[in-house]
């Protein structure tokens, strides 16, 4: 029975919205959603006022739709509300709200609109109902193309290469053997599992070598491309993931057991997903489209987890038939900051492999590798057409058993809380626990300042801005300033403290003005408002005209201006393969915040030499064992762990991320 007035007046269920607009539970935009829907349908239930605020609500937290019965099951963590452990007075809770009704309650009332339809009816509605999934429209399609697009790539076979088996053996000359022990090569059936189909879905930790089994793939097609060579393109979601990308990509290729002039037809350049598909100043819309394909035979995309739903569809969309598309990433990571869980959602079998007999037959012909794992579970290629192209490598090379990040990593992984914790204890050269004692523990200042050991803190970047900076006569246009500012921003990536928040004493809020006051304090900083020199900053929204995009970071340097002047500007990496840098003027960005500390969201796709992370205080929706995992694979050689309460990393170890869409439900057979 409903009894709560909000489920039962229009204008006290706005009210309510109002409210949570106020503590900053919900965007206003969701709440204006709300108003625009009781326009359109003024007799529209209080209920699906509540849902349409809630489906849009949840498109800011990465979901595509609102699930009607997750949110019922458990209101307050399928809604990331209240956010960020804020317990302002905002009335209702969504779980107190929702507490007496039921899954078809709910959706009678939504199928009573004339603004819902199902998913087989009118086109014209803006929200969909798909069973228990709410909708969007926008998203809905969105979705719906993916699925329809994905599943019509699953179904080309183009031909195999000639020679497979014995093409196979040069790419991959060695048996893994790993002490003492000869392990299943993934990285060969990865390979080989590929070159089947027009798409292929490899992921990995890090360090499992998706790098370079998509380059020995690479290899194995255009050396079997025949007359005309293949049109390969790279691409990644960000310019730092491109950046990093390039970089790898350069090194294995001089090193394939192929001829030059294969090597020569394999491009290490990466480009970002924007500027492949051509972005169109202030539009969604891109230059290439399914009416203007992209101009290639092969595509591979790196950090796939980073693609959104959105991007995806236009991606596929501009993809000629007859291409290959290649998605590398690791499926642990969060998903993408927007809506849509994609990697994870188009992952959801690799673990288990679910291989049809008759491709496992072949794979073991071809390659001479035993498909053998204690994970896997056999399966059908008609009941799951999407397994059958995707691929798990199981063995990292960074992160070998003796490692603890690899270890703490697999542990967090795994919801293995006891294990994490034990690891933790244990410590090592790897591996930092440090325990805070109240705000002002003088311990943190320390990490942040001086690092520990071996491992970096922010005092070794700024150091090498005063120890490297060329003289002060020195011309201009001498190289020796751009050597200089690249110099400054390698040291920046040696060590990057990550948040959990942006709100409160542990937030990137609270923790950037705290490290910009320490750093001013101890004589490192010349100032902590403003724009000072050594501020390190991070765009937070593309910007075409200066050629910048969200989530590059730049540093404020003093160069000389013609007349030999110094004048603040802000380095940054071109991410565009060149290794140059571009120098702004700090007048000319509009949209950065200062960046000594940053999201773990934002760190995707970065890596930093030694990374800190810092959990706050109180329990929150966002803390779950995917942002662990995250943010301590960020780390290359050293993690720490920065508590201001223990049991709050035990207790986010053993959340996941639910993700909510209806994609797989949308491939053919994978319901
Ligand atoms: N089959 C192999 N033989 C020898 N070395 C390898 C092999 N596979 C990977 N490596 C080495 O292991 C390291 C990690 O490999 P790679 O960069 O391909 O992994 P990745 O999964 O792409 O890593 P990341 O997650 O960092 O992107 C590299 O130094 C690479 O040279």
């Amino acid at each position: 029975m409903i009894t709560e007035p909000a489920l039962q007046r229009r204008e006290e269920m706005l009210a309510l919205l109002d409210a949570w607009v106020a503590c900053g539970w919900l965007r206003a935009l969701d709440r204006a959603l709300a108003g625009f829907f009781l326009e359109l349908d003024p007799d529209a239930s209080p209920l699906l006022l509540l849902a349409a605020a809630l489906a849009s609500h949840q498109l800011g937290q990465g979901h595509v739709c609102l699930d009607l019965a997750a949110t019922l099951d458990n209101p307050d963590f399928a809604l990331s509300l209240p956010p960020e452990g804020e317990a302002a007075d905002a009335g209702w809770l969504p779980s107190q709200l929702l507490a007496g009704v039921s899954l078809a309650a709910w959706q009678a009332a939504l199928a009573a609109s004339p603004l819902v339809a199902d998913a087989g009816g009118d086109t014209a509605t803006p929200l969909v109902l798909d069973g228990e999934r709410l909708y969007l429209r926008r998203y809905w399609r969105y979705e719906q193309s993916v699925a329809s697009a994905l599943a019509a790539r699953l179904r080309r076979e183009p031909p195999l290469p000639d020679a497979l088996a014995a093409r196979l053996d040069r790419l991959f000359p060695d048996p893994l053997v790993v002490a003492g022990e000869r392990l299943t090569d993934w990285q060969k059936l990865a390979c080989a599992l590929a070159v089947r189909g027009n798409f292929a879905l490899i992921t990995g930790g890090p360090g499992t070598g998706k790098t370079t089994t998509v380059v020995r793939l690479l290899a194995l097609l255009q050396e079997s491309a025949g007359e005309r060579p293949l049109r390969i393109r790279l691409a990644a979601p960000t310019g730092k993931a491109a950046a990093r990308l390039t970089e790898s990509i350069g090194g294995q290729v001089a090193s394939l057991p192929v001829s030059e002039a294969v090597r020569a037809q394999i491009p290490s350049e990466v480009t970002t997903l924007h500027r492949l598909l051509g972005s169109l100043p202030a539009s969604r819309h891109f230059r290439h489209h399914a009416g203007n394909p992209l101009p290639l035979d092969v595509l591979v995309v790196d950090e796939a987890s980073m693609i959104d739903l959105e991007m995806m569809a236009c991606l596929l969309a501009a993809l000629p038939p007859h291409a290959r598309l290649i998605l590398l990433g690791d499926k642990d990571q969060l998903a993408s900051v927007e809506a849509g869980a994609l990697l994870g959602d188009l992952c959801r079998d690799a673990e288990r492999g679910r291989y049809d007999p008759a491709l496992v037959d072949w794979l073991e012909q071809v390659s001479g590798e035993s498909v053998c794992d204690p994970a896997l579970v056999p399966g059908h290629a008609d009941r799951h057409p999407l397994a059958q192209r995707t691929l798990m490598l199981r063995y990292s090379r960074r992160f070998g058993s003796g490692s603890g990040i690899g270890r703490l990593a697999r542990a967090v992984n795994e919801q293995d809380a006891a294990t994490a914790r034990a690891i933790l204890a244990e410590a090592g050269e790897d591996l930092h626990l440090r325990r805070l004692r109240g705000e002002q523990d003088s311990g943190l200042d320390s990490l942040l300042r001086r690092g520990r050991g071996q491992a970096r803190g922010y005092g070794h970047y700024l150091a090498v801005m005063t120890a490297a900076r060329p003289a002060a006569d020195c011309p201009p246009e001498d190289p020796a300033w751009e050597h200089w500012a690249a110099q400054v921003l390698a040291a920046f990536d040696e060590f990057r403290l990550l948040c959990a928040v942006r709100k409160g004493p542990w937030g990137v809020e609270g923790l950037n003005l705290r490290i910009a006051a320490l750093l001013h304090r101890q004589g490192l900083l010349e100032g902590d408002q403003g724009w000072y020199e050594g501020r390190p900053v991070l765009v937070t929204r593309n910007d075409y005209s200066l050629g910048l995009m969200n989530g590059d970071i730049g540093i404020a340097l003093r160069l000389p201006d013609e007349p030999g002047r110094p004048v603040l500007r802000v380095a940054f990496p071109r991410n565009d393969g060149s290794g140059g840098l571009k120098f702004i003027l700090p007048s000319r960005l509009g949209a950065v915040e200062t960046v000594f500390a940053m999201t773990v969201h934002k760190s995707q796709g970065s890596e930093f030499a030694h990374t800190a992370l810092i959990l706050p205080e109180t329990l929150n929706p966002v803390l779950t064992k995917e942002l662990l995992y995250t943010g301590i694979t960020r780390a290359r050689h050293w993690f720490s762990l920065v508590e201001s309460r223990p049991s709050v990393f035990d207790e986010a170890v053993k959340r996941r991320v639910e993700r909510r869409s209806g994609l797989l439900a949308g491939l053919q057979g994978e319901a």
